[in-house]
């Protein structure tokens, strides 16, 4: 494959303020390619894709397809010159149906006031039909799941005239079944001959989709291979020279014979289900283990299973309940569930100790800074301002301010959804460091993920979560490989 290719860059730059983010990036894209694109945290990586798709102009540099040299002035121009992007964000309109959100932003060209439904309808079904996309037109699109929804994105995407598709981790927060079918999506889109660029922090994207792969580094691509010539460790080592070789503390359940800080029980015999002691992490896998975490926390009703606390039970119907129970929730949707964007980074870490950091309606500020420093140090957060909106942060950064929030409760029970998500390797270990010295510490973490490798290196327990409940636990006593094969074996997952 080394025809003339679709989409180049050539030294291309880009500074914002002081900070110059991208410092002369060369990059080649050919036709039925799918290149993933890796990096850090705040690597530059979105940054890069949005140059590509007319949303940013570059400070120097060129690109050029077919050969040719283009600059866009905005999307528009881009996606009319065959570039779309599908951002880590999903912009869909939950009261639309799926042709409705196909083709919105094509009401103003083209489409009159008058919207010939039924035409509407067999163009999003031949759309869909074309890219073997199985959604249903009619479906309204709050009632479809997150990876169908990721779907439709693409499929929005794709509504125009489109040969080079960017995809911004893609894989992010989807169930491993998801996982599936946005790989079949892809494999398909790239036998067709669309050029696809792939960008994630998930190695199993990169070894399962895609056929080169790109590392973005000091503003620059330090690296770009073909995947069938390199390996998954080859990867690691490349993306950072100071991963430790999961290292965490051992594994510290505290022996003692009290009751869980955190049980789920049948509602009908009462027996336990899944039980989370003093200093244990466990894992939660399947479809609706993010909804159980958010029924724990009262963010939704919990059908089936009565929660206990220290052996006591309880019905939490809201989530300030839960906090005063000592619980605290990291959300795996970021910006939906847990960040205030316009408000500074110190803002966010800050908003759940408001009431502890605030007398008299005044707010202890030297102190809350001091809260916030030591823990931006503990999560290696790279903002020298803390004062900086959190909007501006990169996708992985934002991920780590969450966090960081969590930590800053006094909580003893930490419920985590997908944490890893949108982290770099490197901030996923220190990430992993972190939980299991809070757990360490005499505390509980309960972690619901679709990422079984980090389920079985991380946790004490895991269980899968099926039609039918909450499995048995799968012990990890019996080794990380066992646990990974047990976790690979459930008859619900592909
Ligand atoms: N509009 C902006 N104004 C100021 N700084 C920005 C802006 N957009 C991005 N940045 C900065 O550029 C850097 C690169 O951000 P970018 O989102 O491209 O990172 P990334 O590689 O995609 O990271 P992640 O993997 O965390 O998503 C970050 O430091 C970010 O704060």
């Amino acid at each position: 494959m080394n025809s003339l290719p679709i989409l180049k860059a050539r030294n291309v730059h880009k500074q914002f303020a002081d900070s110059s983010v991208l410092r002369g990036v060369h990059f080649e894209l050919q036709a039925g390619q799918v290149h993933a694109v890796l990096g850090s945290n705040g690597a530059g990586k979105s940054v890069l894709m949005r140059i590509f798709s007319g949303i940013l102009a570059p400070d120097h540099g060129q690109l050029l397809l077919d050969g040719k040299e283009h600059s866009f002035d905005d999307a528009g121009a881009a996606r009319r010159a065959g570039i779309a992007m599908v951002h880590q964000e999903l912009s869909l309109i939950p009261t639309m149906t799926v042709a409705e959100n196909i083709f919105l932003t094509r009401w103003n060209d083209g489409w009159t006031r008058f919207v010939d439904e039924a035409a509407m309808m067999r163009a999003a079904s031949a759309l869909l039909a074309r890219y073997h996309i199985e959604l249903d037109p009619w479906q309204t699109v709050g009632a479809l799941t997150r990876g169908q929804q990721q779907l439709l994105e693409i499929a929005k995407a794709l509504s125009g005239k489109v040969r080079v598709l960017i995809l911004d981790e893609p894989s992010a927060n989807l169930t491993a079944a998801e996982v599936g079918l946005l790989y079949r999506t892809v494999k398909r889109l790239a036998a067709q001959g669309m050029a696809i660029i792939y960008i994630t922090h998930r190695l199993r994207d990169v070894f399962e989709v895609c056929d080169q792969l790109s590392i973005l580094r000091d503003g620059r691509i330090a690296h770009t291979l073909p995947v069938a010539a390199t390996s998954a460790q080859a990867v690691l080592t490349l993306l950072t020279a100071q991963l430790s070789g999961a290292s965490w503390p051992a594994v510290n359940v505290l022996a003692d014979d009290a009751a869980p800080l955190l049980q789920l029980r049948q509602s009908d015999t009462q027996q336990a289900a899944l039980s989370v002691r003093a200093g244990e992490i466990v894992g939660l896998s399947g479809s609706g283990a993010s909804a159980m975490l958010e029924a724990i926390f009262g963010l939704q009703a919990l059908h089936g299973y009565t929660l206990a606390l220290s052996g006591k039970e309880l019905h939490v119907r809201h989530p300030s309940e839960a906090i005063a129970h000592g619980l605290h929730l990291l959300p795996g949707d970021r910006r939906r569930a847990g960040l205030v964007l316009d408000l500074s980074v110190s803002e966010n870490i800050l908003l759940s100790l408001f009431d502890r950091l605030s007398s008299a309606l005044l707010i202890d500020d030297a102190r809350g800074q001091q809260i916030v420093t030591g823990l931006l140090r503990r999560l290696g957060l790279k903002t020298e301002d803390p004062g900086q909106q959190v909007r501006l942060l990169s996708g992985g950064h934002q991920q780590k301010v969450l966090m960081a929030r969590a930590l800053s409760t006094e909580g003893r029970i930490l419920l985590l959804d997908e944490p890893g998500s949108g982290m770099d390797v490197q901030a996923q270990s220190v990430l992993w460091q972190i939980v299991r010295n809070y757990a360490a510490q005499g505390n509980a973490v309960l972690i619901a993920s679709s990422d079984y490798a980090m389920l079985a290196a991380l946790c004490d327990t895991c269980h899968l979560l099926a039609d039918d409940g909450i499995g048995p636990p799968l012990a990890a006593a019996t080794g990380q490989q066992a646990l990974l094969r047990a976790l690979h074996g459930t008859p619900c997952q592909p």
